[in-house]
């Protein structure tokens, strides 16, 4: 199969490219970004060092000319950009018999209405966001793999729902909001400029307190209420998440540890029962590492993942996979990615 890959000098499009090079099912047919790009034109080698010789492929302009090219030369159109460029840009690919797997929160949400709130924006392709499947791979496959247009889950939303929906999905949970703490580190923002998330400037700090688009993003495929609070921390990149659940009352240690055994079989989860995950268990792995802990009705439940893999481009990689009739993790399972 034929990719090309949209935002591809972005954080995850460059990781995407990577995965894709390594592919052995799949080709990398052309990498784009912006008309008016400052880096159109230079090989994706010439902004990541470390692809020297692996990948010397240039990044071009999405011209009318490169839309033509996509037409005739690719299978899959990956979009790898900001939610609304992503959101004016899929029809397009749509309209032209692709198939499309957008990274970005576009067609994640339910309706216009939680874009204007959560976004700050006019949805204007409203009808697609029933078409889309959601791409959280290890619990939407059969959609995924049917449907035309994949919205790859969000990173944060990655770690919470592997983490939780075992757990909800037993009806072990009280009625009570789960508090989800996350930190993730600066790629999560990626690479373009910014004063707040450059590298010095960063401090470990809150932010999008009750109104992050990843709030109603777990709602909406948990089936729960969340209280969710994401930080900026300074480290380059990786996720952990610390989730405070009320369990109903009675639930014994023994049902928390049978809910979570529906995992048991993901290659890319590693369920670590009472161990605590870190950052560095996952950073340039595909992996989700979720660990627990309980005390009478409370759970803590500990979750991490590597943003641009398991929360980007890893996590595109397996719905490519899933849409080949692949296993969702081939290539990724026990690869290390730096
Ligand atoms: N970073 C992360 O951890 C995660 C990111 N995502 C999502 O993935 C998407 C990309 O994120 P990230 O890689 O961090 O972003 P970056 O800012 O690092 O990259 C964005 C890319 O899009 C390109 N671009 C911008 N405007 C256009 C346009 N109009 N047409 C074509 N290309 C364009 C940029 O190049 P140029 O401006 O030079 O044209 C660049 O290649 C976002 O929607 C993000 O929310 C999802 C999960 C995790
Ligand atoms: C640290 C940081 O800024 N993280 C980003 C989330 C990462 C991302 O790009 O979000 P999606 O998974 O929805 O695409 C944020 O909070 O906006």
């Amino acid at each position: 199969m034929n990719v090309i890959i949209v935002g591809a000098s972005g954080y995850s499009g460059a990781e995407l490219a990577k995965l894709v090079v390594a592919h052995p099912k799949l080709t990398l047919a052309g990498l784009f970004v912006s008309e008016q790009s400052l880096d159109k034109g230079k090989l994706l080698s010439d902004l990541y060092p470390q692809y020297v010789g692996v990948i010397d492929v240039p990044l071009q302009p999405l011209t009318s000319d490169a839309m033509s090219y996509i037409q005739q030369q690719a299978d899959y159109v990956c979009l790898c950009t900001e939610h609304k460029v992503s959101v004016d840009l899929a029809p397009l690919f749509l309209d032209m018999g692709k198939k499309v797997f957008d990274l970005s929160g576009g067609f994640r949400l339910a309706n216009n209405q939680d874009y204007q709130t959560y976004y700050g924006f006019t949805h204007e392709n409203e009808a697609l966001l029933n078409q889309a499947a959601y791409g959280l791979a290890e619990w939407n496959s059969d959609a995924i793999e049917k449907a035309q247009l994949v919205a790859v889950a969000g990173c944060y939303p990655t770690a919470a729902l592997n983490a939780l929906k075992p757990l909800v999905n037993a009806g072990l949970v009280s009625e009570q909001k789960i508090i989800i703490n996350a930190v993730s580190g600066v790629s999560g923002a990626g690479r373009k400029a910014n004063i707040s998330t450059g590298f010095c400037e960063v401090s470990l700090k809150p932010y999008g307190l009750f109104n992050h688009r990843h709030s109603p993003e777990i709602e909406r495929y948990l089936g729960h209420k969340v209280l969710f609070t994401p930080h900026l921390g300074n480290f380059p990149r990786g996720i952990l998440e610390t989730i405070y659940v009320d369990l109903k009352p009675g639930v014994t240690e023994q049902q928390v540890n049978d809910a979570y055994q529906c995992l048991a079989d993901q290659p890319l989860i590693r369920l670590l029962g009472n161990k605590i995950p870190s950052i560095n268990g996952v950073v340039n792995q595909a992996f989700v590492d979720i660990g627990w802990q309980q005390q009478g009705q409370s759970l803590i439940v500990m979750s991490a993942i590597d943003n641009l893999l398991k929360g980007a481009a890893g996590q595109a990689l397996q719905c490519i996979n899933i849409s080949m009739g692949l296993s969702a993790a081939y290539t990724l399972v026990g690869a290390h990615h730096e």
